[in-house]
């Protein structure tokens, strides 16, 4: 569905380095990182919207580039920032919009609309941001698309919004030839529906693994303040320090092992220790 092999891309103050990730059909990726990791400049380089510097990425086995029209036909894109004409009513934008894509499906839409409880006639500019999201959505899953590659489209929604989206992308993902890859910064969100995490910081790519594995591979570590010294605090990815113990991130299983065990307890930590730990160190 998605490979990227090597891609660069440098700015004044930032450089995206060697980022290669591959996405299977039928899997839900999530794009997880902290601000200003890199993840929107990736998602711009899938899409050709700015130029790389070095590297390829393959959409269905063809070049991103070579191939974008062929390409953007089978991708529903969502962004995290409203494109669209903000005087125009939601039936006015999707009529220009659609004609883009040769699979449009006018009935699709219509229940996705009618889904969301949007009103066609509605002007953008009277949307709130769910309601955008929604539109946006609503956009993206009207042209039979087999990738949905989405930029935060969480962000800002209230958790009853976030749900319901949620719902949505698991019923499109029950199709086992389609896939979605989105960012964000809602690390629950993930947990409920991802089965692939990859995860940026700084411009590198982490990881890339099922979130399954993720979840198996680390552990937090709590402990008092007497266990940890200069020996074994090295081996941590990452420790936090309170006036009382300490908490730490470790993936290393024989490490835990030469730990006492009467003195720690072993946790299994969130998607968002994990970042926490790993971009604070
Ligand atoms: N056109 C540009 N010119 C110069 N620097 C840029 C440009 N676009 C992005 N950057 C820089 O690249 C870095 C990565 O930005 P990017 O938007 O990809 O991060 P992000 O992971 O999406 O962050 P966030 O979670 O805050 O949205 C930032 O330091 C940003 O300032």
């Amino acid at each position: 569905m998605l490979k990227l092999q090597n891609l660069n891309k440098e700015f004044k103050n930032f450089k995206l380095k060697n980022i290669s990730f591959n996405l299977e059909p039928g899997y839900i990726m999530g794009f997880i990182g902290p601000n200003g990791a890199g993840k929107t400049t990736t998602i711009k380089l899938i899409m050709n919207l700015i130029k790389m510097d070095s590297g390829s990425i393959e959409i269905f086995g063809l070049d991103n580039k070579k191939f974008e029209r062929k390409v953007k036909e089978r991708i529903g894109f969502v962004y995290d920032e409203s494109y669209f004409y903000e005087d125009l009513t939601i039936k006015q934008m999707k009529n220009i919009v659609a004609p883009f894509y040769s699979k449009w499906d006018e009935k699709v839409f219509k229940e996705y609309i009618k889904k969301f409880s949007l009103d066609e006639n509605s002007k953008i500019k009277t949307l709130s941001k769910g309601m955008k999201m929604k539109f946006s959505l609503s956009l993206a899953l009207s042209h039979n698309a087999d990738l949905i590659i989405m930029d935060e489209p969480t962000s800002g929604l209230d958790p009853v919004f976030r749900r319901e989206i949620l719902d949505i992308l698991y019923d499109v993902i029950q199709d086992e030839n389609k896939s979605i890859f989105f960012s964000t910064h809602i690390t629950t969100d993930l947990e409920k529906i991802a089965d692939y995490i990859t995860f940026i910081n700084d411009g590198e790519i982490v990881f890339t693994k099922p979130k399954d594995e993720i979840l198996e591979t680390y552990r937090i570590i709590k402990g008092g303040k007497e266990i940890l010294n200069s020996n074994n605090r090295i081996k941590f990815i990452g420790v936090r320090e309170t006036t009382v113990g300490f908490e730490a991130l470790t993936d290393n299983e024989d490490f835990i092992k030469k730990l006492s065990k009467d003195k720690i307890l072993v946790e299994k930590p969130s998607l968002e220790d994990i970042m926490f730990y790993t971009v604070r160190r």
